[in-house]
């Protein structure tokens, strides 16, 4: 049995962060663990509150797996505070944690800001440097390199750049490119650029998208695929899960954990 542990915050409305994360390691049939950052009272409309956990009980829960459990990939979701993102990158660097994947998580989708404005600083040059990969969204990517980007080009400069911090492979995603027909991630393993380009689903059932696609990642290094492979099955599991995403709720409802795994299952099905 293979484990992986996210360390990031709760979401009570279930999408996003630490519940997501844990669906989709349970799809794809990996043991999941968690340490929280931060509570959220959280919905499909918005984050109404947000409490920080102290960076002594990140240490606490993140011990506790590293003492005992271990994890075959760890992942990195909303760390909220610089002093959080310096514990887990000592204990990421204690447990020596291989494939570590960091979704550098700043704004809910509604606008309600996940990460202090100084807490940049410390994700750049403390977490950064321990990422096997790293998935910004448009803006995070403009965040940490401090460039504009519009275009392809723009994301590999800035992929490039997040490389010269550090990070082995970065996956710049391309959800915010609204006026596409498309949605187009750019991969970057350092040497060579690949593109994994969808169609483009026009829903609003997109909460959580991103948190989903750094968590299969995480449980696919876990069970042993490459970085590439890996990111070649988040870009089928967030589009099974967005084309089946779940209306529920006033807001952005959240996508469907479980279309990747129901369509794999019909299609054996088929065959048999
Ligand atoms: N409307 C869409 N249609 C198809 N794919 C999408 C759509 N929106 C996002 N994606 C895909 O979902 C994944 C996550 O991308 P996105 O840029 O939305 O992340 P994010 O902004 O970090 O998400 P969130 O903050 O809501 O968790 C990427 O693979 C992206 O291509
Ligand atoms: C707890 C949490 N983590 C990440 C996101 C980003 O989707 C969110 N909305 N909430």
């Amino acid at each position: 049995m293979r484990k992986a542990l996210t360390i990031a915050g709760s979401d009570s409305g279930g999408g996003a962060g630490i519940q997501a994360d844990l669906k989709t390691f349970q799809e794809l049939e990996v043991f999941g663990m968690s340490a929280v950052t931060a509570v959220t009272a959280q919905n499909t409309v918005g984050v109404h509150a947000v409490y920080p956990m102290t960076a002594e009980a990140v240490a606490k829960q993140i011990e506790a797996i590293g003492e005992d459990m271990g994890a075959d990939a760890v992942k990195t979701g909303m760390l909220f505070s610089a002093e959080i993102i310096e514990t887990v990158s000592d204990y990421l660097k204690k447990y020596r944690w291989r494939n570590v994947v960091i979704d550098p998580v700043m704004i809910a989708k509604g606008g309600a800001p996940l990460l202090q404005q100084e807490a940049i600083f410390a994700m750049k040059h403390y977490l950064l440097p321990l990422a096997e990969v790293i998935t910004p969204n448009i803006p995070e990517a403009e965040v940490l390199t401090g460039m504009k980007i519009q275009t392809l080009e723009d994301k590999r400069q800035a992929a490039v750049r997040l490389c010269d911090l550090g990070v082995r492979n970065v996956v710049i995603k391309g959800g915010h490119d609204e006026n596409e027909t498309t949605s187009t991630d750019l991969f970057f393993d350092g040497n060579e650029f690949h593109t994994f380009t969808s169609k483009r689903i026009h829903t609003k059932n997109t909460h959580g998208t991103g948190c989903t696609f750094s968590a299969v990642i995480t449980a696919e290094l876990a069970k042993g695929s490459t970085v590439f492979d890996a990111v070649s099955i988040a870009k089928d599991f967030i589009q099974a899960a967005i084309e089946d995403g779940i209306s529920i709720g006033n807001g952005h409802g959240p996508t469907n954990h479980w279309a990747y795994g129901k369509r794999k299952f019909i299609r054996e099905l088929a065959k048999s």
